[in-house]
């Protein structure tokens, strides 16, 4: 009898090579099924980043990559203007599928970056870059969110309860996660965490997917409706909070999945210390401040019938859906990165990771 795969045992995102295709988990099945899809067109990649069968700001970042260099093998010409101009309507393309999450544009403007740089060399050889950077982006986010994990676990104590809202869990990511990355590291070395998942309504990221993959790894978990969330740290069950982001502009506002500016504000009201798990990939410099971020907005279905047997509201009812919320940069303890861990005046700390990483 073949012993059942962990969740944990599956990559989140994966070039198939010999199909030429992105193999990824298809998260909108989880937890009840665990499906792979294989894609091989740009339309079913824009699908599955659309409809967040993969999701997650890295996630994204490293299906993009992939996606990009399968839509660039298909293009067949000798002219290398003609190649980048293609090149360049499958990557807006690509880029249409989702706006808030910072990863996406980041990953495709990397890799248009190999073509720009690579001209002059042989179409096939351009091809081949790609290919290669698109492994080295997948690669990398695992080594960022291992460093994450690194410096986030200094931040807490063994025995701490924390508290994460949504997913920023493997299936977010390559490896690890971000919020979650000090939560395995922790339970690898026996830091005995407790942690409560936030179910983050509407599309239960939390109830779905980080109480799954937390409970699959052996951590102690407690899912919980998000309007617990006070009660929880009222009890005093909560020392630090982890969560993901999807953008940091520069002042240190960070966009985050709705409902985090919220467990925000109840930390800060309990003196609790709240992180935000960032990839260096994820902060845009480019955006001054939270205000210039991009929300999107959802399909009402998910609020109102998705997720549940028992339609939760009256046909036609009007819906507000966005995707995500702004912490504002007062909330915010700290925001851990990979080179380090920046806090506040945000706008002078972020440039000093950035001058680190070299952006
Ligand atoms: C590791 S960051 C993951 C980030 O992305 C999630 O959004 P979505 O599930 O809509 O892709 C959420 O905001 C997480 O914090």
């Amino acid at each position: 009898m073949t012993e059942e795969k962990s969740i944990m045992d599956y990559e989140t995102v994966a070039l198939d090579d010999t199909e030429h295709a992105l193999v990824i988990i298809d998260q909108t099945k989880l937890p009840g099924r665990t499906e792979l899809l294989h894609l091989k067109t740009q339309k079913e990649i824009w699908v599955a980043i659309n409809t967040l069968a993969v999701r997650g700001a890295p996630a994204i970042g490293d299906a993009a990559a992939i996606g990009i260099y399968l839509a660039a093998r298909e293009i067949e010409t000798d002219d290398y203007e003609e190649f980048l101009r293609r090149f360049r309507e499958a990557k807006a393309y690509l880029d249409s599928s989702r706006p808030t999450a910072v990863n996406l544009s980041w990953a495709l403007n990397r890799m248009e970056q190999v073509v720009l740089q690579a001209k002059g060399k042989p179409l096939a050889e351009i091809k081949q870059m790609l290919h290669d950077e698109a492994v080295k982006i997948k690669d990398e986010d695992i080594w960022i969110c291992s460093k994450i994990g690194e410096y986030g676990l200094t931040l807490v104590k063994k025995g701490d309860g924390l508290l994460t809202h949504c997913n920023a869990g493997q299936l977010a990511t390559a490896k690890y996660g971000t919020a979650t990355a000090p939560m395995y590291l922790g339970h690898q070395k026996g830091y005995g965490f407790h942690v409560f998942c936030d179910e983050t309504r509407p599309q239960l990221q939390g109830a779905r997917l980080t109480s799954y993959e937390l409970s699959a790894s052996g951590l102690d978990v407690t899912l919980i409706c998000d309007n617990m969330a006070s009660s929880v740290m009222k009890n005093g069950w909560v020392q630090a909070v982890f969560v993901g982001c999807d953008r940091v502009a520069a002042n240190g506002d960070a966009a985050n999945k709705i409902g985090t500016s919220g467990v925000a504000i109840l930390a800060k009201y309990y003196g609790i210390p709240f992180y935000v798990c960032a990839p260096t990939s994820t902060i845009d410099f480019a955006t001054p401040t939270g205000a210039g971020i991009k929300i999107e907005q959802r399909p009402p279905e998910e609020v109102t019938e998705m997720w549940y047997k028992e339609r939760m509201a009256p046909k036609g009812i009007k819906v507000y859906n966005p995707a995500f919320d702004v912490t504002d940069h007062s909330l915010i303890t700290a925001i851990v990165t990979e080179y380090g861990i920046a806090r506040a005046p945000y706008d002078v700390s972020l440039q000093e990771i950035r001058r680190k990483c070299g952006r």
